[in-house]
């Protein structure tokens, strides 16, 4: 099972990630992983932080000759702006008179106030530290692991913005092609807003730009799209063995996330069954053939089990927080009404959270990949998967 944990302060001195359980025999792309990892600081919108971090993963154990060994992969990332905070941020006892950047004006819609209480502390940079979504580097390296290791089983993870906003652009079943080599993904690639529709996306950075020269901020929603899953992975049997519950808690993990739907989601509430349910086909003149359907409105979940079609998922991110023209909150410590606290900040992050998004997936398929075709080393895997695939076939 692919289980991993991170630690970490948003201005500290790095980002440490540990990962268990990855197979042995798996090779691992360090530039992939760095390239991943500039994909998620490139998106349209961000602050004055990811002019400093220039993310590149560092990694110390768990690999040899750029092979993973079976045993845990430890991650890490450094916070270029730590220079900035080493004072601030350190970890040494002797540096305990040194307190600044003290934050008591809690920020509604970040985790300042309610963590404060929880953690019992009236410096709430306490808890933004942890809670901030600089967090999302390193998770970001782990499902850069994680997509190599399903690559070696043709499985593709990518995604795009479809809405900024109340501006919606194509969703997936408006597109010629959901392809990852179409030239509509890659326009998305080529997007600083992962829009693959020009016209929307001109319009999309217009909202961008005026909410934050009205000292505002705008969420939006990344539609996610995972090809070349085998039929079966996850299950019904259990209620935490379901993948699309699995799929969700990932998902809903991304700091601002607030809304996860699968296919039709919600929309399939204002249809009836006939239009909604996907009709089974089998080709019995093709050798090769087995089950599939007439369309894809389950996004490729039924039961808690992947159908074998597309995995169609939709993301919603709230607005950032944090904002120019703040709005009201009390003081923690003097009870006074106050402005919430005003720090350096993003204005829109759903491009960058469109990375998180194909990376927390990645490593919740790649856990039902091992569940599935448990195995210590990539080889045995993939003969549990040929062996399945056979099985599959004569069904
Ligand atoms: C990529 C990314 C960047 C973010 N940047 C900021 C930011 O600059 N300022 C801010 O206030 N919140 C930012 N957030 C959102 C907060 O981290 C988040 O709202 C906060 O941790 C509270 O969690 P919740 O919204 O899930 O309740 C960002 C989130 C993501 C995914
Ligand atoms: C650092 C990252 O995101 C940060 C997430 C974040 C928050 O509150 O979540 C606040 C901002 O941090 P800072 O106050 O240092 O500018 C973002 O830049 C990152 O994504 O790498």
């Amino acid at each position: 099972m692919f289980s991993y944990l991170t630690a970490g302060e948003s201005h500290g001195e790095m980002l440490t990630a540990i990962i268990k359980s990855v197979p042995s025999g798996l090779k691992i792309d360090q530039t992939m992983i760095n390239v991943e990892l500039k994909r998620r600081q490139s998106g349209y919108g961000r602050g004055g932080r990811m002019a400093i971090e220039k993310d590149r993963v560092k990694i110390t154990s768990g690999i040899r000759h750029g092979i993973t060994l079976g045993g845990p992969i430890a991650l890490l990332i450094e916070n270029k702006d730590w220079k900035n905070w080493s004072k601030t941020m350190s970890v040494n006892e002797e540096d305990a008179s040194f307190i600044d950047r003290v934050l008591t004006n809690p920020r509604p819609g970040h985790a300042d106030l309610v963590g404060g209480i929880k953690y019992n502390t009236y410096d709430l940079r306490n808890i933004l530290e942890r809670s901030s979504a600089r967090e999302t580097a390193i998770r970001t390296a782990v499902g850069a692991i994680s997509k190599q290791f399903l690559s070696e089983f043709n499985v593709e993870v990518y995604s795009h913005v479809v809405g900024i906003g109340r501006i919606k652009s194509k969703k997936w079943y408006e597109l010629p092609e959901i392809d990852q080599t179409s030239e509509y993904f890659k326009k998305v690639e080529k997007s600083s807003l992962r829009c693959g529709d020009s016209k929307k996306e001109t319009e999309m950075k217009y909202l961008i730009d005026t909410s934050r020269r009205n000292g505002d901020t705008v969420g939006g929603i990344i539609e996610l799209i995972i090809t070349g899953l085998p039929i079966g992975l996850g299950s019904f049997v259990q209620w935490d063995e379901k993948l699309d519950g699995d799929l969700a808690k990932a998902l809903m993990s991304i700091q601002a996330v607030k809304g996860v739907e699968i296919g039709l989601g919600f929309e399939a509430t204002e249809l009836p069954g006939s239009k909604v349910h996907d009709e089974i086909l089998f080709n019995k003149h093709n050798e090769e053939a087995s089950f599939h359907r007439s369309s894809n409105h389950s996004g490729g979940l039924e039961g808690g089990m992947t159908t074998g079609e597309p995995l169609i998922i939709r993301v919603a991110m709230k607005p950032i927080p944090t904002l120019m023209k703040p709005l009201r909150t009390v003081d923690v410590v003097t009870k006074e009404n106050k402005t919430a606290s005003k720090e350096r900040s993003d204005s829109c992050a759903v491009p960058a959270c469109s990375i998180i998004t194909e990376a927390v997936a990645s490593i919740t398929i790649a856990e039902a990949f091992s569940k599935k075709f448990g195995g210590d080393s990539i080889a045995e895997m993939k003969q549990n998967y040929r062996s399945y695939s056979e099985f599959v076939k004569k069904y």
